[in-house]
Formats: structure tokens, sequence, C-alpha cells
């Protein structure tokens, strides 16, 4: 008798969601933060969901314009909804988040608008914000060039104070100052925040930020002196190529000298260089908030390639059966479980130190406003370590969900491919994961430094002051032993350093040891933070012991990850790396059963996931086999180019062999 597959794997999520021992309706409140989240969540969600203009599963056969042209439609009727439904602030980013593709929109909230709120002065955000937030300009954050990116300090363009008319002549002097990159720069924008080199009275006071048009508002071409285009087809299909990252050149632009963001330092009128009593390093704000929010985003791309990772492999089956019964769902191997639940674990891990770094940027923020910078450095290292630590391991979580699914995985219709090809940038945007974990690592070094002149650490490096104890602890396996592993590696670092002929030789040299001791030391924080977040009171039944399962699963994954740095440094011993390993293995079989529960919790619509391998009813063999019908190829039976390439050729075949 024929089995109907199909509706077997459905029954199979449900027998899945039976099997669960914990309350998903609570986790959704764990995951979302409050009940109020989960609702709000919900209802944008779904009103994106419901609306044909924002179907996207048409996304990755859409040629380049199309899709640019699909995504300021997109861009349009989302705002005209939010305008029409008189939505929150709240609500209207939720919704542009579910809207899920990247446009100029990101970058016009993202950083033009927090870049005029973190450094223009009070009159400059009086005239420009009411101009932004009604969409009546739109900008972006022209700071990279041709030549420079990391180096912020490199920077090329010119701002040059003209006395005689009281206005800023902004121009770039070689190929290599052109604007590169900026998104939303190459069609969308009408203005930019520019950064360039400041020069009054004939000295170079470095960089500031200025406000330029860049387009006519009467017709969109660019003003004289503006030369301004898009920079081309991006990595995969789809994915981020809705975006129109742009190069721009100026050629002696003048705009007014009130269009310098002035909250940082001032020009007067008669060209004096005056700077404000706040730290310099505030000019590099915008990129502080956005590295944080970038975090936040981390749980939210790997929760998504989790889910679909997870609910596929309780669908699909192999092996197991010699007589012709039920095979063995994949979600059912060791080796499926030991690859994708810390993935799992890391999902839940960067959602909740996410919302911790959240907490923390108000803090600072709130401290900064009444000048106390204290909290300035940890905030620095906190969001370019947590970027770098959450982006990387993301991206590397995608493309092995994708291995996960098997073939099926390398289908554009199972959501994986565009997934990671639109997240894979974030290791690179907002500072490449490289040079932030280096910046932590000479935070890491000040602090060790310091240890010996009795100047206690605070926040996140606290823990460093109890430095006699953790270079000698035989430790437990629990926090202590990564304090210790983090401690160790950074001190053994500041020795080498101190060996070298000079420190930035010794840095230089010992660079590659500094990004690892950079690594142990944010892991910590992730691993300090869930444990931080289990230990509150959660209601719900089940929902606490299911997030204590998967934070012994991040740490222990990470712990058997990185056994290396904990025998090296001595901060365990193998006997404990091998119990730890033993341990991990039993956790796995705690979570099997709440999987798919585990990812029900996200609360995801089957048009955010975008994947049918991912689908929530489980229903993905009819669901594939409908979406290949689909293909633009799938069109006309004989193909294009039958007549002109395939049939001389089997033509010829047959004359041959006639021969
Ligand atoms: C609604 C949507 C919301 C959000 C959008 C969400 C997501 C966005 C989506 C997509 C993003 C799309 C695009 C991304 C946009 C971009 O990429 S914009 C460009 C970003 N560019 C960078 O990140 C450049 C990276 N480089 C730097 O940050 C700096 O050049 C550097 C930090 C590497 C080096 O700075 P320098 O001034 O040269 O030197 P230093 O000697 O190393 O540092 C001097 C002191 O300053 C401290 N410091 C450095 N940075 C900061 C900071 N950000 N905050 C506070 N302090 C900082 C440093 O610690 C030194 O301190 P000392 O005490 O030692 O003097
Ligand atoms: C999709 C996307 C969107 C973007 N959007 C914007 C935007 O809206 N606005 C904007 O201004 N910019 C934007 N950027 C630019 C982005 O911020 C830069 O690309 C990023 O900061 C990295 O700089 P870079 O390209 O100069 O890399 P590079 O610094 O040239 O990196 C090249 C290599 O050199 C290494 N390296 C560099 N410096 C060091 C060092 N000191 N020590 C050791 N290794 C080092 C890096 O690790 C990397 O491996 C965007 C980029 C992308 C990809």
């Amino acid at each position: 008798m024929a089995v109907d597959h199909a509706a077997a794997e459905v029954d199979h999520l449900a027998a899945e969601r039976a099997a669960a021992r914990f309350d998903v309706e609570a986790m959704k409140i764990a995951w979302a933060g409050s009940r109020h989240a989960v609702d709000v969540a919900d209802r944008m969600a779904r009103l994106v969901a419901s609306d044909p203009v924002f179907r996207k599963d048409n996304r990755t056969m859409l040629s380049r314009k199309d899709l640019f042209k699909d995504t300021l439609r997109k861009a349009a009727h989302a705002w005209k909804r939010i305008v029409e439904l008189r939505l929150t602030e709240e609500e209207a980013s939720l919704l542009r988040q579910y809207v899920d593709q990247p446009g100029y929109v990101d970058l016009h909230w993202g950083m033009f608008v927090p870049a005029i709120k973190g450094q223009g002065t009070e009159e400059q955000q009086k005239k420009w914000l009411p101009l932004a937030y009604k969409f009546q300009i739109i900008g972006c954050y022209a700071q990279t060039e041709l030549g420079h990116g990391s180096n912020v300090q490199g920077l090329e363009t010119t701002a040059t104070f003209d006395p005689m008319t009281d206005e800023f002549v902004i121009h770039s002097p070689t190929l290599t100052s052109s604007k590169w990159w900026p998104g939303g720069l190459g069609k969308a924008s009408t203005h930019a925040v520019v950064y360039a080199r400041l020069i009054t009275e004939g000295k170079d006071y470095g960089i500031h930020g200025f406000i330029v048009q860049l387009r006519s508002l009467e017709d969109h071409s660019p003003l004289p002196g503006v030369t301004l285009g898009d920079i081309g087809g991006k990595f995969g299909s789809g994915a981020y190529n809705s975006m129109d990252n742009g190069v721009l050149r100026f050629d002696h632009v003048r705009i007014p000298r009130d269009q310098m963001l002035m909250r940082l330092s001032q020009v007067t009128r008669e060209g004096k260089y005056v700077q404000s009593d706040v730290p310099k390093q505030l000019l590099y704000g915008t990129m502080v908030y956005v590295r944080q929010s970038i975090v936040a985003d981390a749980s939210k791309a790997l929760s998504r390639a989790v889910c679909i990772a997870v609910r596929y492999s309780a669908i699909r089956k192999q092996f197991g059966s010699q007589d012709g019964g039920p095979e063995t769902q994949v979600l059912n191997y060791r080796t499926q479980q030991s690859r994708l639940f810390p993935l799992l674990a890391s999902a839940y891990a960067f959602r909740f130190v996410g919302d911790w770094l959240n907490w923390l940027y108000t803090d600072v923020t709130q401290k900064l406003e009444v000048k106390d910078y204290s909290t300035l450095q940890e905030a620095h290292a906190c969001t370019a370590g947590l970027k770098a630590v959450t982006t990387s391991a993301t991206a590397d979580a995608i493309e092995e969900c994708r291995k996960l699914c098997g073939g099926h995985g390398y289908l554009n219709s199972s959501g994986l491919p565009e997934l990671f090809a639109v997240y894979v940038p974030a290791c690179t945007y907002e500072g490449d994961n490289v040079v932030l974990l280096l910046q932590v690592a000479r935070i890491l070094m000040k602090t060790v430094s310091q240890l010996t002149s009795g100047k206690q650490p605070v926040g996140t490096m606290a823990y460093m002051g109890k430095v006699q104890h953790l270079m000698q602890s035989k430790c437990a396996v629990k926090t202590e032993a990564f304090e210790a592993r983090a401690l160790r590696m950074a001190v053994n670092c500041a020795q080498n350093i101190g060996q070298a002929s000079n420190q930035e030789e010794g840095f230089y040299e010992r660079s590659p040891d500094l990004l690892e001791a950079a690594v142990a030391h944010i892991q910590l924080i992730i691993v300090t933070k869930f444990i931080e977040k289990v230990h509150q009171d959660i209601p719900g039944h089940g929902v606490k012991e299911q997030l204590q399962n998967l934070c012994n699963v991040y740490a222990l994954y990470t712990l058997h990850k990185h056994l290396g740095d904990f025998l090296a440094t001595g901060s365990l011993t193998p006997k404990q790396g091998a119990l730890a390993n033993e341990q991990l293995g039993k956790l796995y079989a705690q979570v099997r059963p709440n999987a798919v529960a585990l990812v029900d919790a996200f609360n995801y619509t089957d048009h955010y996931l975008g994947s049918v391998l991912g689908r929530y009813d489980g229903n993905v063999y009819p669901a594939l086999y409908e979406e290949a019908w689909k293909d633009p190829l799938n069109e006309t039976v004989v193909p294009e180019g039958y007549h002109e390439y395939l049939r001389p050729l089997l033509k010829q075949q047959l004359k041959l062999s006639r021969l």
C-alpha cells in the first residue's frame, strides 16, 4: 500500500510539539522580553505576512533593477501603512524588520537619524530631525572611502572653512577619497552625514561630521559638484542587492557653516576651532549605537536559521530500517544534535546578551547626558567585542544550518542561501571583526597594566581584579574556569608584549594571540549574562529548566570548542575537559524532545522565515515540489536556446552515430 509520506511528516511536527516538556507560550515571553513584546511582534508580523505587497518568495528571481524597484515599492508601502495605522515607533520598527528587505530605510533610521541626534546641537536637531522623521529628506551615513574604511582617522575627504562666505568646501582630493559603500547613497538618499577632515585657518583638525545635500528635492538629480552612483552587484542572488550601496565624489561643494555637526566641537564665524569639553571619541557614537543593535540582530538571524534546521531535521528521515519500516528522523542522530543544539543554545545566549547590551547602552547614554564619561570605554569594548563574536558565530552557524539541511538546504527555497548572503557582511560592516577584537585587546592590555598600580577594574573587566586568585586556582567547570582562561590569556599576552623592544611592536607581533584573548573575554561575558538570566525569576512551566539546559549547552560547548585554551592556561585539567564533554552529550539528550518547541518559541511566521524547509506545518515535500515549478526555467517545457544550441548538437551526434 502506498504511504502518504507528506501527511506523515506533518504529523511528525505535531508529535514533536506534544512531546515538549515546557510551556511554549511562556517561553515566547522569555524570548521576546514581555507579554507586550510578544503581542506587538505578533501583530506586526501578521500585518506584513498578510499584505501581498510584502511578498518575498520571488525575490531571488528578480533582476537587480527589479529588485531595487521592489525595495522602493515596499519601503513606500510600509511608510504608508505606518502613517495610516498611526503606528508607534516600536511598531514601525518591527514592521520594517518583518518586511525583511535591506534598503535605504535601514540607514536612514539606523544611522543618519542617530548621527544627527548624537552629534548635532539642539538647534541642528530641531531643524533636521522633523524633515527626516517625515521622510521629506532621505539620509545615509557616508564615512567609508575607497581607500580607507577601518582606519577612520585616515579618511581623505576635506571640509575646508571659507571665512569669506561662511561656508565649508567639501572636496574629494583623490580617487581613494571617493566615499564608497554607504547604504542608500547609490540611488535613494537626498542627504548624507559625510565624515571629512576639518581644515580651518590652515590647520587640519581631523575627522568631523557634516550634513550635505546630495540630490535635488525637485527631481532627484545630483547637485552641482556631486558625482554619485551605485557600486555594483554584491554576493548572492537577491540578498543584499536590494541595497544601493554607493560611491560619491565632491568637487568643491559648498555647504553653510551650520551644517557641520557641532555638538562635540564648533567652528566660529571667524573660523576659530573650539573643542567642547567632551571626549572626542563621541564622534564614533553612531557606530557604538549600531554595533549594539547588530548584536540584537545576530540572535534574530541565528534563530531563523536554527528554526529552519530544527524543524526540517524533525521531518527529514534517513536510514535506520532494513525492513521497510520507518526510517530515523535525522534530528535523532547524535552528530546532528551535536552540530545543531549548540547553535540553538547560541541563539538564546545572543538574545539575552543582546538585551543586556541594550541596557548597558541606554545606561551609558543617560550618563553621557550628565557628562559622566566613566563608562565610555566599557561601552566601546562590549559593543565592539560582542558585535565581532556574535556576527562571526552567526555567519558560520547559518552556513552550518544549510549543511544540516543536506541538499535541500542549498536550494534558494530553503531560505538559507539568501539568509547567509544577507548576513555575512555583518562580519565586515560597522567595523571589521578582527579590527574590533583588536580594540578589545588594547583595552584588556591597558587593564592588565593597571592591575599592579592597584586600580580596580570595573564592569565586565571586574573579574580581572581577582588576579591573585584566578592565576593560581584550580577551577571547577563553571564561570570561574572562563574567568581564569580569559585572564590568563590576557596576562600571557601582556607578559609577551612586555618583552618586546616597544609596546606597539609587541602588540603587532602578538596580535594573533591578542585576538584569542579578546574572544575569551567576550565569551566570558556571554556565558555570565546567560547565567544571570537563568538566575532570574522566569515564569512558566519548565521554562527556567529549558533555559538552564541551553545555558549549560552554550557554556560546555564553548569550553569543548576552545579546550586547547583552557588546558594551555591550566584553567582546567584534561580530566575536567573530558567530563565536560560527557556532560554535553547528556544535555543534548535533554534538549532533543524540546527542540521543535524551543524554535516555535521564536514565534516566526512562515512569511518571515521564508523557507519551505522551516514551515510551521512541516509540510515540506509538497511545498518543495510546488516551489520548483515556479522557477522561470519551467515556464516552457522546451527551454529557450534549444533550437540554437541543443538541437544542432543532438542532430550532429545523430549524424556521427550513423557514420
Ligand atoms: C532600525 C535599524 C537600526 C539599526 C540598523 C541595524 C543594523 C544596521 C544594518 C546594516 C548596517 C549597514 C551598514 C553598516 C554601516 C557602516 O559600516 S558605517 C562604517 C563603519 N566603520 C567602522 O566601523 C570603522 C571601524 N573603525 C573604527 O571604529 C576606528 O577607526 C578604530 C576604533 C578601529 C580606531 O580608531 P582610532 O581613533 O584610529 O584609534 P585608536 O587609537 O584605536 O582609539 C583611540 C581611543 O578611542 C577609543 N575608541 C575607539 N573607538 C571608540 C568608540 N567607538 N567609542 C568609544 N571609544 C572609542 C579607543 O579605545 C582609544 O581609547 P584610549 O583610551 O586608548 O585612548
Ligand atoms: C554591506 C556593507 C554595507 C556597508 N555600509 C556602509 C555604510 O552605510 N556607510 C559606511 O560609511 N560604510 C559602510 N560600509 C563599509 C564598512 O564599514 C567597511 O567595509 C568596514 O568598516 C571594513 O573596512 P574596510 O572595507 O576598509 O576593510 P579593511 O580594513 O581594508 O580590511 C581588509 C582586511 O584587513 C584587515 N585589517 C585591517 N586593519 C587591520 C589592523 N589594524 N590589524 C589587523 N588586520 C587589519 C581586516 O581584518 C581585513 O581582513 C559597508 C560595508 C559593507 C560590506
